[in-house]
C-alpha cells in the first residue's frame, strides 16, 4: 500500500463509527469510501486530468505536451466521436446535447477504467457544460438527478481534476483561423462559447490562461500536482 494511502486510512479511522452513509472524501487523490460498521475501502484511483474548453483553446496541444512531460497516457476525446458527429462539425453545424451524450458516456467509461486500474491519465474533452462534466464523472447516473440535487452533490470525484483553458473569443478565433488541416471550422466557435459553462471551484477545476506558453501552463499543472501529493 502506498504511503499516502496508509496516512489517509489512519486519519479517517477514528471517525469511522460516526459516518452515517457512504461518502467520498473529495480533497484527496486516493478515493476512500467508508460506511458505518465497515472498514474504509481504498480504491485504486490516482490522478486524472481532463483538459477542457472551447474548440481551439489548445486542449490537444497541452494534452500532448503534458503527456510527454509526465509520461501519462493521453485519451483524445475527438477520437471517440462517432463519425456522424465529426461530419456534422465539419459541415459547420454545432453538436446538440443528444449528439454529445453517447460520446460523453464512452469517455466516462474510459475514466472509470483508468480509475479502477489506479493509473494516472490525461483526457482531452471540451466538457463545455456542467452536466457534460457530471456525465464524464458519474455516467448516466448524472442524468437521473434533478439539476438542484446534481448541482449540490455530484460535482466532483476524488482524483479527477478539470483543467479549464480559458481565453477570449478573438484570441481563440485567430488561432483557429491560423490552424491548418482540422475538421472544426472557426465559424463554430461562437456556438461553443454560447454553450460553455465555466467550471466552478467545487468541481475540482484549475483555471489556466491560454495567453501563456504551453510550457508555462504545464509548469503550473506540475506545481498543482506537487501540492496535492
Ligand atoms: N499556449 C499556446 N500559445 C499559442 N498558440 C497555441 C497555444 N496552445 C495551442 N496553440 C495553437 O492554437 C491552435 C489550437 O490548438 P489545439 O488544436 O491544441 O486546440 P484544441 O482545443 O485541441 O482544439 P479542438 O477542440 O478544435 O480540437 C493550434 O494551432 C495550436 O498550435
Ligand atoms: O463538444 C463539442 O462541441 C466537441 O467536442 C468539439 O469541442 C470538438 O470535438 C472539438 O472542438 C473539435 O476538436
Amino acid at each position: 500500500m502506498k504511503g499516502q494511502a496508509r496516512r489517509v486510512l489512519r486519519h479517517y479511522a477514528p471517525y469511522q463509527n460516526n459516518l452515517q452513509s457512504c461518502f467520498p472524501v473529495h480533497d484527496l487523490r486516493w478515493s476512500v469510501w467508508a460506511s458505518p460498521g465497515h472498514q474504509a475501502i481504498l480504491t485504486p484511483s490516482e490522478m486524472i486530468y481532463v483538459i477542457m474548453g472551447v474548440s481551439g483553446c489548445g486542449k490537444t496541444t497541452l494534452g500532448a505536451y503534458l503527456s510527454h512531460k509526465l509520461g501519462w497516457p493521453l485519451h483524445e476525446g475527438d477520437d471517440f466521436h462517432p463519425r456522424e458527429n465529426v461530419e456534422k462539425m465539419a459541415r459547420g453545424e454545432p453538436l446538440t446535447d443528444q449528439d454529445r451524450l453517447p460520446w460523453l458516456l464512452k469517455l466516462h467509461d474510459v475514466i472509470q477504467r483508468e480509475r479502477s486500474s489506479g493509473g494516472d491519465a490525461i483526457m482531452v474533452c471540451s466538457a463545455l457544460r456542467r452536466l457534460y462534466r457530471q456525465v464524464l464523472l458519474f455516467g448516466s447516473e448524472a442524468l437521473t438527478y434533478s439539476s438542484d440535487t446534481a448541482g449540490l452533490h455530484m460535482c466532483s470525484l476524488p482524483g479527477v481534476w478539470f483543467l479549464f483553458l480559458y481565453g477570449t473569443y478573438d484570441l481563440i478565433h485567430a488561432r483557429m483561423v491560423a490552424r491548418r488541416g482540422h475538421f472544426m471550422q472557426p465559424g463554430l466557435l461562437r456556438s461553443q462559447f454560447d454553450v460553455l459553462e465555466p467550471p466552478a471551484e467545487e468541481e475540482n477545476a484549475l483555471l489556466l490562461d491560454i495567453r501563456r506558453s504551453t510550457d508555462d501552463i504545464c509548469r503550473e499543472i506540475q506545481e498543482h500536482l506537487r501540492q496535492l501529493s
